[in-house]
């Protein structure tokens, strides 16, 4: 699957970086078919090496996937970006595309969420253990909890044979209705995309093909699902012991190597500085440490290359490794320090075939800390690191490392760009505590992306070719959320190098989920939640002092222990046109000049996410408002399909069960006009535990929860015909709307007149 995704990754890269640059192409709509396959071509890779990322036990290679995963991630942030300012929308309708690679979108793409693959993929790995014992104690720990789940998985599998053997012998019974519906989706995709699941990216599957059969037995799917599992407790065990190797060697290194190679460059050093003397009549300065220091010495260069004197430009120095890879360069950007220089080549001509362990491999450890080492005496030599040259052997670790953070340092103060007066010196912890004593810093509630419920929008393209625009479906939504949160979120190295979306508005109907869905990017991410919405400022840090210190110190923690979001609820008071009598006294408005203050002091490496949901937005000042919110997803109330999906999900949750004399098709289409939210709550009603009890004798009913539902106001189309009005004044809806009047202009001939049009103006 690595060397398949390789070679599509080249083959892209081929097309998309031709020798001959390609004529720009002028027909939008021909621009985003481009733009559309492209994407999903990338995220049919991305899919595959975060199979390979998922399934992989050796250290070594896991680390060159996530480099790549990173660089096609990145690319797919990229296209996203440009096929907003294509389409001039945030939602894209690719049916047709999908179409054309033969690929099917798949419900609950996501389901493992959370605690599956995906965190493995785009969650930084956690920084090194610091000391000794710590680790010990950890791995201690680590092994016990793999030996008793290893144990269990061993018994679960050999339970399993032995069960489908007795069945064999006795002959395999018939599948019942349900069976073979299971099997059917297996086949047809739906438990591989539970297997990998990025979110809401990975929306599609291939065709059913001719692989696989139908009677793909339960057992020997159990056990592969099992295997999967196990395959992941292995990989912390060989990272474990990958991390213990990177000390060993470092240290055997310094010890063996180390004594050599000091005395071979002090006298490089000393032969360099003789040679100058002679040469100049003058003892020189040493090279700068941004042209390579004293590392440029040892690379057989002349005195007169290296004191500036040779017409040698300094663009001929040795460049440091990755010193040139540019942004789009996939795999080659910001190289992290523990890879190998050209990783995916190295792993590309290596036979593996007899390394059925996939340990990690010591030589190329070696090289690498080789390296450091190097580095580390030449500084030693130099006699100018003193901290360095103290330092024991696999300390440079420890040493690159942040320092322990407090709070209020000189630092942290200059980037936040106000000193804190009144906590100079206060720890991090000591903050975080208040925050969450004053109820700033919340719990996050566990919910999935896949918890989202809804289905795909088939007719996009169709509905858009025929000059309609289809509301977008909740899989638009969520892939939206997936793309500008919880990617960029999960992987540092994303958050730096994609497009930065410092904030994000989601706007929309009471109910239609928007409070899940901030929980579910912290629960995907493992972010932080900071709730500055004004309800909940009400009373605390009052006064001028007392509000920039809580933006002082919200903003700190969040960035010191990010990935963080930040969650203002009824975004729009913030903005207020106008603030209600009624609200005047809780000064709702009190977070608007120092939010976008603060957000702009907000660098690329700042995982921090400004999410605002909104229900009122119209009621907020436009400008303000999207000035501080740099997109706008507009999230529409459910259609048919998603109803359909979410009263069946609601139902299984809340312990009912769903039998023909439930008519879910009456219940969705009867639900029409409410949210997600009224369908929750009547579920929550009907299903009682004396309901639940009565269920096996009295199956449910579609009006029993209908019933419920009736009580409810529902989501008027005057509301939702403001909400659409209030887009169109957003920059983005603004940009639309004229694009789309200019194309109505022209197909109706009025482009040409261009009297007509000053008239009308
Ligand atoms: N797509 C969905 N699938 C399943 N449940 C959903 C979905 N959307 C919302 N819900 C449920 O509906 C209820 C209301 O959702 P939530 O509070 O997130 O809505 P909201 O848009 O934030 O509402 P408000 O604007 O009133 O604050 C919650 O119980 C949530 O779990």
């Amino acid at each position: 699957m690595w060397l398949e995704s390789q070679a599509a990754l080249k083959e892209l890269l081929a097309q998309e970086l031709p020798s001959q640059p390609p004529r720009p192409e002028t027909d939008q709509r021909l621009f985003f078919h481009m733009l559309a396959t492209l994407f999903l071509r990338y995220t049919q890779i991305l899919r595959c090496l975060e199979t390979c990322y998922d399934q992989m036990v050796h250290p070594q290679k896991r680390r060159v996937l996530q480099h790549m995963l990173d660089g096609v991630m990145g690319r797919v942030l990229e296209l996203k970006n440009e096929m907003v300012e294509t389409e001039l929308s945030e939602y894209h309708y690719m049916d047709d595309v999908l179409q054309d690679l033969k690929l099917t979108p798949v419900r609950g793409a996501w389901a493992e969420g959370g605690g599956g693959p995906l965190s493995c993929s785009i969650l930084p790995s956690r920084p090194a253990m610091l000391r000794d014992e710590a680790v010990q104690l950890v791995q201690m720990a680590e092994r016990m909890r793999q030996g008793r789940l290893r144990s269990k998985f061993m018994w679960e599998i050999r339970r399993d044979e032995e069960r489908e053997r007795r069945a064999r012998e006795t002959g395999a019974k018939e599948l019942d209705r349900e069976q073979a519906a299971i099997c059917i989706q297996k086949v047809r995709g739906t438990w591989p995309a539970q297997s990998v699941g990025l979110p809401g990216v990975c929306f599609f599957t291939r065709m059913p093909g001719c692989k696989g059969t139908l009677a793909v037995p339960v057992g020997t799917v159990n056990r592969a699902v099992k295997v999967r599992s196990f395959r992941r407790l292995r990989q912390a065990d060989y990272e474990a012991e990958y991390q213990q190797a990177l000390v060993n060697i470092q240290e055997g290194l310094y010890e063996v190597e180390g004594p050599d190679m000091r005395e071979e460059m002090k006298e490089q050093l000393r032969q360099w500085f003789i040679e100058c003397h002679d040469l100049t009549g003058r003892f020189p300065e040493f090279p700068d440490e941004e042209i390579g220091g004293s590392s440029i010495l040892f690379a057989e260069k002349t005195p007169e290359q290296v004191s500036g004197q040779d017409p040698d430009p300094k663009g001929k120095l040795p460049v440091p490794p990755g010193g040139g890879a540019g942004k789009a360069e996939l795999g080659g950007a910001k190289a992290a320090s523990d890879l190998p220089p050209f990783p995916a080549a190295i792993w590309g001509n290596r036979g593996e075939s007899d390394n059925f362990q996939q340990r990690y491999e010591p030589e190329l450890i070696k090289a690498q800390k080789r390296k450091e080492v190097e580095k580390e005496l030449r500084l030693q030599v130099r006699g100018r690191d003193r901290a360095v040259s103290r330092a024991r052997p696999g300390s440079v670790a420890i040493l690159t490392q942040s320092a322990p953070q407090t709070v209020g340092g000189a630092g942290h103060s200059q980037a936040l760009g106000s000193p804190n007066p009144r906590s100079p010196s206060r720890t991090l912890d000591s903050l975080y505590e208040e925050l969450v004593l004053q109820g700033i810093l919340k719990q996050a509630q566990r919910v999935q992306l896949a918890d989202y419920t809804g289905d795909f929008c088939y007719l996009g393209t169709t509905l858009r070719m025929a000059g309609i625009e289809p509301t977008p479906s909740v899989m638009d939504i969520r892939q939206n959320i997936a793309l500008y949160a919880i990617l960029r979120l999960g992987s540092p190295t994303l958050h730096e190098m994609a497009p930065l979306v410092k904030s994000v508005l989601l706007a929309g109907p009471a109910g239609t989920g928007k409070k899940m869905l901030v929980h579910a990017v912290c629960t995907e991410t493992g972010a932080n939640l900071f709730d500055l919405s004004p309800d909940n400022l009400v009373g605390k840090y009052p006064g001028k002092a007392g509000l920039s210190m809580l933006m002082h110190v919200v903003f700190k923690v969040a960035r010191l222990m990010q990935p963080s979001v930040i969650w203002i609820g009824n975004a729009e008071k913030t903005f207020y046109k106008k603030v209600p009598k009624e609200e005047k006294q809780a000064d709702p408005k009190r977070l608007k000049r120092d939010l976008p203050k603060a957000l702009k002091l907000l660098k690329p490496e700042d995982r921090v996410l400004l999410i605002g949901t909104s229900d009122k937005p119209y009621a907020a000042d436009v400008k303000t408002l999207c000035k501080a919110y740099e997109r706008i997803l507009l999230l529409p109330r459910p259609d048919y399909a998603s109803r359909y999906v979410t009263w069946q999900r609601l139902i299984k949750k809340h312990g009912g069960t769903i039998t023909t004399a439930l008519d879910v098709s009456a219940l969705a289409k009867l639900s029409d006009g409410y949210s997600q939210g009224h369908l929750a709550r009547a579920v929550q009603m009907a299903l009682t535990e004396r309901r639940l009890l009565q269920m096996p004798k009295k199956p449910l009913r579609a009006g029993e929860f209908l019933r419920l539902l009736a009580k409810a106001d529902p989501i008027y189309s005057e509301e939702e015909k403001t909400l659409q009005d209030w887009y169109m004044k957003t920059p983005l809806g603004k940009k639309r709307l004229k694009a789309m009047q200019e194309s109505a202009d022209r197909k109706e001939g009025k482009g040409k007149d261009k009297k007509g049009k000053k008239g009308k103006k």
